[in-house]
């Protein structure tokens, strides 16, 4: 028979770097990925595990179609994506909040119709539907900040950490929408074909995400 295979898309960058450590304290060796220059496909031979590299959005569809087993991703992702798979873990990593933030000469209650950037454009439509406004939105890749800067929008939906980038940029918060964490997400027909080795791997990660010290081994 052949040996089981789990594939697991990791979110690449901020991501994999918070939850390499949260791997390697369940006893899953990750050297591979740690020096993984630009290599994007890491599997050994020594554990059942194979991991994949990606970007959020893209690790939601890899697991939606099957090319992965289980994905690591924000939660923003997977809300924005609406992602239907199986989420059986927060990592109590990559928390922030969404706000709705701008200049300070923003007025949220202003009567007329508002622009909104934001790369989360389900999310902010969401939010205006609850509040009964109707708004514009315009999708932005990065940096999203620079829209109410430079006249591009009146205000934005993005997330935050701990308040640099909007103090940095003179922007305040107006408004908080929801939290934020990384998630571990399991593809449905994988959990019915893999169901020991994924809640055994689930099992040993929950164990280390509610130990004291899980937070201090990702600083
Ligand atoms: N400031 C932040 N603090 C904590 N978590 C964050 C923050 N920004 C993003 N995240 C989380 O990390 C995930 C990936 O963020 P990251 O910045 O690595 O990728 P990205 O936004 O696609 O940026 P890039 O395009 O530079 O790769 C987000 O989906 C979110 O869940
Ligand atoms: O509150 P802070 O801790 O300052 O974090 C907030 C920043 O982090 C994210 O950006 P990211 O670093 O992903 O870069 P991006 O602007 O290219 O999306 C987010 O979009 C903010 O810009």
């Amino acid at each position: 028979m052949p040996k089981e295979r789990i594939k697991i898309a990791l979110t690449k960058g901020r991501v994999e770097q918070q939850v390499i450590p949260l791997l390697e304290a369940a006893g899953i060796d990750c050297s591979l990925v740690r020096n993984k220059k630009r290599r994007l496909i890491f599997d050994s031979t020594s554990q059942p595990y194979e991991f994949i590299l990606a970007k959020g959005p893209d690790v939601t569809t890899f697991l939606e179609r099957g090319a992965a087993d289980i994905g690591i991703v924000g939660s923003d992702i997977l809300t924005e994506h609406q992602s239907t798979q199986y989420e059986l873990l927060d990592l109590g990593v990559g928390e922030c909040q969404f706000v709705l933030a701008s200049t300070s000469d923003f007025d949220p209650r202003a009567p007329r119709r508002k622009i909104i950037g934001t790369k989360y454009p389900l999310i902010t439509q969401r939010y205006f539907d609850q509040l009964g406004q109707d708004v514009e939105i315009i999708k932005i890749e990065g940096s999203v900040e620079l829209a109410p800067l430079t006249g591009l929008a009146d205000a934005i939906v993005d997330i935050t950490e701990t308040g640099t980038t909007l103090r940095e940029n003179h922007l305040q918060i107006y408004d908080y929408l929801q939290p934020v964490s990384t998630r571990l997400v399991v593809n449905r027909l994988a959990l019915k074909q893999h169901q020991q080795a994924i809640y055994e791997l689930v099992d040993r990660l929950a164990a280390v995400v509610s130990s004291p010290s899980s937070k201090e081994s990702v600083k």
